[in-house]
């Protein structure tokens, strides 16, 4: 039988005093596009918040938003409306605190060996001098395998190696949130497979925070331990669901597999109700529509 539906009440543990260590505080925010024709709104009251060393997923299809609010968070964009705060601070611009990886690795600059390119931002934020940003640099690049390629150029790199230097070079900055948006998209699916065991190998050993945008409902079991689900265009909060449950090895498995069909039906059903989660089977969501 399915447990009862959480809601925002206090037997939901996220609101228990003190129980969990809030990093990012996403409040009622809207976001807008305006061209001369016309105003787009990409996310409407768009509520969660991140604790540290959570792997937070942003899912929902094309056009919903993710990626406009991977954008505020990292202070590219500010909110029509609502409020945006990391560590208490309100998000106004973009800061070393913040670090995106995004889907098109040919952000590497091809003439900077792997070596300089993850050198290159803590060389021109200033936040360390040649030797120590070399020495920092050389330990990242270790940490994601690639300490023997240090002196190659971007040209030489597979897709995935080109997406472990920008994920080293994003570490090497020490943000206090990763922010990574749709960032195994472009690869095939085996690399993509083997990047997202990279990526939770390398949580499991630096436990970093990180905001991750996708529209793949499988790799957002596989990544998050959170899951925000956002509505069809305007993206607004549909439900948020816990998934620390699933990795890679649940592939394939039952649960998996009817945690990702309902999941679907939440994102998708037709008549907008989308179901409750008691009903489609989710022991541990808040519904906010
Ligand atoms: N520069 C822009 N000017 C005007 N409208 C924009 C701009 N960028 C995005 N939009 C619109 O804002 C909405 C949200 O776009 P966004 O890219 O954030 O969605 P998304 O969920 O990340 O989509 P995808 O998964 O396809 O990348 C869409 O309707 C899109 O057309």
């Amino acid at each position: 039988m399915n447990a009862p539906l959480q809601g925002h009440t206090a037997s939901n543990p996220r609101h228990a005093a003190n129980a969990f260590d809030t990093l990012l505080q996403v409040e009622q925010v809207s976001l807008e596009y305006r061209t001369p024709q016309r105003v787009v709104r990409a996310t409407h009251e768009v509520s969660f918040e991140v604790d540290r060393a959570d792997r937070f997923v942003v899912l929902g299809p094309s056009g919903c938003g993710k990626s406009t609010l991977l954008k505020a968070v990292a202070g590219f964009i500010e909110p029509v409306a609502g409020s945006i705060r990391l560590d208490g601070t309100q998000v106004r611009e973009p800061g070393p605190d913040r670090i995106v990886v995004f889907q098109e690795f040919d952000q590497l600059p091809p003439w900077k060996t792997v070596r300089q390119n993850v050198m290159f931002p803590l060389l021109a934020s200033r936040t360390l001098g040649r030797r120590e940003a070399e020495e920092r640099a050389l330990h990242y690049l270790d940490k994601v395998g690639l300490a023997a390629f240090a002196d190659a150029y971007p040209h030489t790199l597979s897709g995935g190696m080109k997406a472990r230097v920008a994920i080293a070079r994003a570490l090497a900055m020490q943000p206090k949130i990763l922010l990574m948006d749709e960032p195994f998209a472009a690869l095939d699916a085996l690399t993509r497979r083997k990047m997202q065991e990279e990526l939770l190998r390398l949580w499991e050993e630096v436990r970093f925070t990180l905001l991750f945008v996708t529209h793949s409902i499988e790799e957002a079991l596989i990544v998050g331990n959170r899951i925000l689900l956002l509505s069809p265009h305007p993206g607004r909060v549909r439900a948020e669901i816990n998934s620390h449950q699933f990795d890679l090895h649940s592939l394939g498995g039952v649960a998996f597999q009817q945690t990702a069909q309902r999941i679907h039906r939440l994102l998708f059903d037709e008549d907008g109700e989308g179901g409750s989660g008691a009903e489609l089977g989710f022991h541990d969501i808040r519904i906010a529509y």
